[in-house]
């Protein structure tokens, strides 16, 4: 026998016995591996989608949201994926054809059936909510406001998704919704920090919500909601002020400057050099103006600028009453407002005009803003036209007003400082998606934020898979080890023999 014949027939691995257990311990492992990481793998990309309809008081705009399948309830995942302008203005302009406020979601309706893929339609919730437009609508004429209702409805009735209603929000809705997107994008809910507090200008009303520590709601209980969300209970103030949108308010200012029934004002809060004639009974068509209609008025006036921020400022604080606060302290109109606390969200119009303005930097301070603002408020009409071509004229021949009252209502309103302006930014998207009350309204209906915090799986799926990999190789060393008493007698039963 040579000596390497030899080694061979000493050698147990060599045994077919050995060779067998070892093959299936192999194929054992490979075959646990193999189960415990697809059992595991996260389920490849599907995607819920949800659609909300923000038919505010200037436009209506739709938003598409998209969140894993598997992880509805706990994660903090959900994103705008889309978003759709809607033609024209908002559903409220529409009173007098109703049909036509239907119509207009059409396209926007249509955009949205392309991007959600087609076996997730008729499982996709799709709401629209209506805010200050509709609500003033409703106070000034509510079979008007029904049927501009009625026609929405039956518009999006037609549409293949699932359906959930259109109604009008409360302003509380709107100002605590804000405030739940503006936290939940910053990943703020979920892991209980310090939140932001949220300020959104619209056309028609403003909406201020924050968390203050000396506020637990007893002061003014209409300004509170309460909300336990992953776990931990907030008490937030949030406030809504109905035709203090840029709007409402602009309509306020020009009905302080025609109380007498001029034929032509010299407004400070447009550019020199801009002159337009105007309608008294359009100015005054609205309940937040309605009751000042001067009596004998002409049909119309010429509105000219002559551009100066700080008589702008005084005609905009004229529109601020802060005669009475029946409570510890107030914002402006008797509202109570408790501490201001916190980094602040400015959005929406926030946004629009401060981005315009090139005054997003809250770093700056607000003595230069006015500065800069005061400058660009006296700059002529014609100028400011040829410097922004492509900027549509009725957004253009407003900022010099939009401005001014935005650091009027900050600083005069809501008592913000010159230090504690710098809290604010202004933002109009976090993380891709755009700041506003319509996610925090999806996921509240879709009760996509639990209130208590998620159980997370003890250990990561890589944690999961190395540990099963590491014992199960443990388990088959283990188990040929405990084959050990055979090996001699396999090597030497042929001397044996
Ligand atoms: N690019 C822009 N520049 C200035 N203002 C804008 C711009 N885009 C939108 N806005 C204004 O933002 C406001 C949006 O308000 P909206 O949401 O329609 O009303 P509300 O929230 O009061 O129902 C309107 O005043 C609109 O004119
Ligand atoms: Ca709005």
């Amino acid at each position: 026998m040579s000596a390497q014949r030899e080694m061979k027939e000493k050698n147990p691995w060599h045994t077919p016995v050995t060779i067998i257990i070892t093959v299936i311990g192999v194929i054992a492992i490979v075959a646990l591996v193999t189960v415990a990481v697809l059992q595991n793998r996260p389920v490849s990309q599907k995607y819920k989608y949800g659609i909300v309809l923000d038919a505010g008081s200037s436009h209506t705009a739709l938003y598409i949201y998209e969140w894993p399948a598997e992880k509805d309830n706990n994660t903090g995942r959900v994103e705008q994926t889309h978003s759709c302008k809607v033609k024209g203005k908002g559903i409220s302009s529409y009173a007098s054809e109703p049909w036509k406020a239907g119509e207009s979601l059409t396209l926007c309706m249509q955009e949205a059936e392309q991007k959600v893929p087609k076996k997730r339609h008729h499982e996709t919730p799709l709401y629209l909510g209506a805010t200050a437009g509709m609500r003033l609508l409703n106070m000034e004429n509510s079979s008007a406001s029904d049927k501009v209702f009625q026609a929405v409805e039956k518009a999006l009735q037609k549409s293949p998704f699932s359906y959930q209603g259109a109604r009008i929000l409360s302003g509380q809705e709107e100002g605590a919704f804000g405030w739940v997107t503006v936290n939940y994008l910053d990943d703020r809910l979920m892991q209980g920090l310090e939140t932001t507090g949220a300020l959104d200008l619209g056309g028609a009303s403003t909406q201020i919500s924050f968390v203050s520590d000396n506020y637990d709601g007893s002061e003014s209980p209409s300004n509170s909601v309460a909300f336990r969300l992953y776990g931990n209970d907030y008490n937030l103030y949030t406030h809504s002020f109905l035709c203090y949108g840029k709007d409402q308010v602009l309509r306020m200012a020009l009905a302080q400057q025609t109380q007498s029934g001029p034929r032509t004002i010299l407004d400070p809060c447009f550019h020199p050099g801009y002159t337009e004639i105007k309608n008294y009974s359009v100015l005054y068509d609205s309940p937040c103006v309605s009751d000042r209609k001067p009596q004998g008025a002409p049909v119309s006036f010429n509105h000219r600028g002559n551009g100066s921020f700080g008589q702008c400022q005084e005609i905009v604080k004229s529109v601020f009453n802060f005669t009475s606060c029946k409570y510890s302290q107030c914002s402006f109109n008797g509202v109570f407002q408790p501490l201001l606390q916190g980094p602040f969200g400015a959005f929406s119009a926030y946004y629009f005009v401060m981005n315009f303005l090139n005054l997003t930097d809250t770093s700056i301070p607000l003595d230069t803003v006015k500065d800069k603002l005061t400058r660009y408020c006296a700059t002529p009409w014609d100028q400011i036209k040829l410097q922004h071509p492509n900027v549509k004229l009725n957004y253009l021949e407003e900022y010099c007003f939009s401005g001014t009252y935005i650091l009027t209502l900050l600083t005069e309103g809501y008592n913000f400082t010159s230090e504690s302006y710098s809290n604010i930014k202004f933002i109009k998207k976090i993380k891709g998606s755009d700041a506003g009350w319509t996610l925090g309204y999806m996921l509240n209906l879709t009760n996509m934020i639990p209130a208590e915090a998620p159980d997370s799986p003890p250990l990561p799926h890589a944690g999961y898979v190395s540990i099963v990999t590491i014992i199960a190789l443990l388990l088959v060393v283990l188990f040929i080890l405990s084959l050990r008493p055979l090996w001699p007698r396999c090597s030497k039963q042929p001397h044996i023999i």
